[in-house]
């Protein structure tokens, strides 16, 4: 695991838009799998501006985002796939049939599930996989558990990250009880893994996922196993370690 402090929030998100800046133009049609919240909002801002720039095309690029709530519409202004239109994809020039993100209003979840599952093989994998980190160590909605979920699946959500996202809703009935994951084996077998975190609030779950003992009850913990991890931490979340 390789781990790059940083100062501050801004250095962050402009490391971690130069590491996916730099797989989209070594591989133009890299896969790439996105995560939510407010953790990656200035990397995506970053990567706006590069695409302004010029220095990147999203043209050939593929993504697979980590979750969805069950239960929102698209257009649900909480849903995750309206947080990628806004933060991102409206403003780039990725094409509409490469954006992936599970469906939370699918009838059979069952079925979306293992249909995300076969999407990201029939792309390839997933060759860089951003992760964010919830305050009880989750990655994607993984929460704590007893086992590693592999693949993607319906999660109940722990109270505590119901109250922590509830910060984003008018109040804490609104937010979702379910959603939809990529599984820990799923993340676990892309290529390349960053994490990034920012703030004291993550500090704790960061000490765990690099110095604790592995365990489904720090799902980030697992991490320590993959062989190509960069942590992105700026000093807040650093200061445990
Ligand atoms: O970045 P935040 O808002 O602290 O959220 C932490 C994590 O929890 C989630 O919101 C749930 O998956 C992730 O998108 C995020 O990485």
């Amino acid at each position: 695991m390789k781990i790059l402090i940083v100062n501050d929030y801004t250095e962050m998100s402009r490391k971690a838009a130069n590491i996916v800046a730099s797989q989209i133009i070594l591989k133009n049609d890299s896969v790439i799998g996105l995560a939510t919240g407010d953790t990656p909002k200035g990397m995506y801002k970053e990567l706006v501006r590069l695409y302004n720039n010029g220095d990147i095309d999203f043209t050939e690029v593929k993504t697979f985002n980590l979750d969805e709530y069950y239960g929102l519409d698209k257009t649900n202004s909480q849903s995750y796939h309206y947080y990628m239109m806004e933060n991102l994809f409206n403003h780039v020039n990725i094409k509409r049939e490469n954006i992936n993100i599970p469906n939370g209003m699918a009838e059979s979840i069952e079925k979306e599930c293992e249909e995300y599952e076969r999407k990201i093989e029939e792309a390839g994998g997933i060759d860089l996989q951003v992760l964010g980190i919830g305050r009880n160590g989750h990655i994607g909605f993984n929460e704590p558990d007893l086992k590693f979920e592999a693949k993607t699946h319906l999660v109940r959500l722990d109270d505590d990250t119901i109250k922590a996202n509830s910060r984003f809703f008018e109040s804490i009935e609104e937010v979702p009880t379910l959603a939809i994951s990529m599984g820990i084996k799923t993340i676990m077998h892309a290529r390349k893994i960053i994490l990034l975190a920012s703030g004291e609030g993550k500090a704790e779950a960061i000490y765990k996922t690099v110095k604790g003992k592995i365990t489904p009850e720090m799902p980030a913990s697992v991490l320590q196993l993959h062989p190509d991890v960069t942590l992105i931490v700026d000093k807040k979340a650093a200061s445990l370690l």
